[in-house]
């Protein structure tokens, strides 16, 4: 019998091999959900000048300072500001200037008045209670100062990172595009949802699950529809994706079968290793350069369970590497095991679990093909190769497959 690699020394020749993806200049929108390639510096202050946060007046604050809804204080209005005017730029003592939120606020001007407090005047404003000095005023870099470092790169751009670019300006920002992951599930039982199944046929679900995978990490999928175990086929639908193809996962055909062919096909179209990692589910697996690009591939086991806690462990790190990402493996989190559990010897078992506060339970059974169970789940406990039972109770190590990290 071959020996297995553990999962370790398979993931870190994974990584080794794999490039981040060129950076070039994105749109903020197309750039959200990636990883910054730069340091953004703040071009400019923000607000970018004092300006009012009050629909109201603005006053010098000295010449209301008394004013009481006993004795209010009359201050005659000198003119009118909306947000994008400055057309005036200074307030003389003793006046007001009408002023709307977001308007740049006169010199001379040290405090607003909303509207509240006042009896809304037009030629003169009747004022019965007293700002404090600066109140209603939204001070220029308060919030960003210039040359604040805004972004450090490798940073995720999420909707308020590009909400705050947008503010200072920023039209576009460089980052690695994301990740183009073709999907080709492979197996002559293999049809579409939707079309008619035969009584020796199934759907394919891999292509649909790892194309979605790639999805919720950032990658954009291209499915290719099921690809029988023909040699021929298989070779020329790899060759006409590899257009398109920063990474390729395929599914099923890497075992022992007489009909695997992934296998047989790729020896001619580049350098794949073949063999087992030590674990559970996922054991018989592919990874390796092919084509003229040296595109990365990976050829996972079909049986769906296999195929998802693949992707989880080698695909998910390798996907980020592309994207440029900081932290690259889905993290774990220590829980409390509420049901014993046994695992293979010399392997590291991934069990579907269910996870809440802190707690992990075991869901469903082992079988590779259980897709049910699976879909229960939203968590693998990571048994390590050298753990043969847990007891009821014991801490464990979990991936939580739904978190943004
Ligand atoms: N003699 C041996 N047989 C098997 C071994 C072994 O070591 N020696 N390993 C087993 C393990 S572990 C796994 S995992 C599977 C992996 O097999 P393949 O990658 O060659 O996958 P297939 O044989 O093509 O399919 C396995 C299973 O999964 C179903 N399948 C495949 N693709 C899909 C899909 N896209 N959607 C849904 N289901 C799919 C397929 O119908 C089979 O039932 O090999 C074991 N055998
Ligand atoms: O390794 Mo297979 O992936 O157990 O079912």
């Amino acid at each position: 019998m071959t020996e297995l690699i553990s999962v370790r020394d398979h993931l870190d020749r994974v990584l080794d091999t794999i490039r981040p993806l060129g950076i070039y200049e994105q749109t903020l929108l197309d750039a959200c959900g990636l990883p910054t390639a730069e340091d953004v510096v703040a071009p400019m202050p923000l607000p970018a000048f004092d300006n009012s946060a009050m629909d109201g007046y603005a006053v010098n604050q000295l010449d209301v300072v008394d004013a009481s809804p006993d004795h209010p204080i009359h201050l005659p209005v000198v003119g009118e500001l909306g947000a994008g005017q400055s057309r005036i730029l200074a307030l003389s003592p003793g006046t007001a200037v009408k002023i709307m939120t977001g308007a740049p606020v006169p010199s001379g001007a040290t405090a607003v008045v909303p509207y509240e407090w006042t009896d809304r005047g037009v030629a003169q404003v009747q004022i019965s209670k007293a700002p404090k000095p600066g109140q209603h005023i939204r001070r220029a870099g308060e919030d960003i100062e210039k040359g604040d470092v805004l972004i450090s790169a490798g940073s995720v751009l999420g909707p308020r990172h590009v909400g705050l670019l947008a503010a200072v300006g920023r039209a576009t920002i460089s980052a690695r595009p994301k990740p183009r992951v073709v999907i080709m599930s492979t197996g002559t039982e293999l049809r579409d949802p939707g079309t008619p199944l035969g009584h020796d046929s199934i759907y394919d679900s891999n292509s649909y699950m790892l194309a979605a995978a790639v999805r919720a990490v950032g990658g954009i999928p291209y499915r290719v529809g099921p690809v029988p175990d023909e040699r021929k086929v298989f070779t020329e639908a790899l060759r006409d994706q590899l257009v398109r193809a920063d990474l390729v996962v395929t599914s099923g055909g890497v075992s022992e079968g007489d009909y695997d062919v992934v296998k047989e096909s790729l020896k001619s179209v580049g350098h794949v290793w073949f063999g087992g990692v030590a674990m559970q589910p996922g054991k018989p697996q592919g990874f390796g350069l092919i084509g003229d690009e040296r595109t990365p591939i990976f050829t996972l086991p079909g049986n769906p369970v296999s195929s998802y806690v693949s992707f989880q462990v080698f695909v998910l790190p390798a996907i980020r590497k592309l994207m440029g990402c900081r932290v690259l493996e889905r993290p774990t989190h220590t829980a409390r095991l509420t049901h014993g559990l046994s695992s293979p010897e010399g392997k590291t078992q991934f069990v579907r679990a269910s996870y809440d506060s802190r707690t992990a339970t075991p869901v469903g059974g082992n079988g590779s093909h259980l897709i049910g169970d699976l879909a229960d789940s939203n968590a693998l406990i990571v048994v390590p190769p050298e753990q043969t039972s847990l007891a009821p109770g014991s801490s464990v190590e979990v991936m939580l497959l739904d978190e943004e990290f």
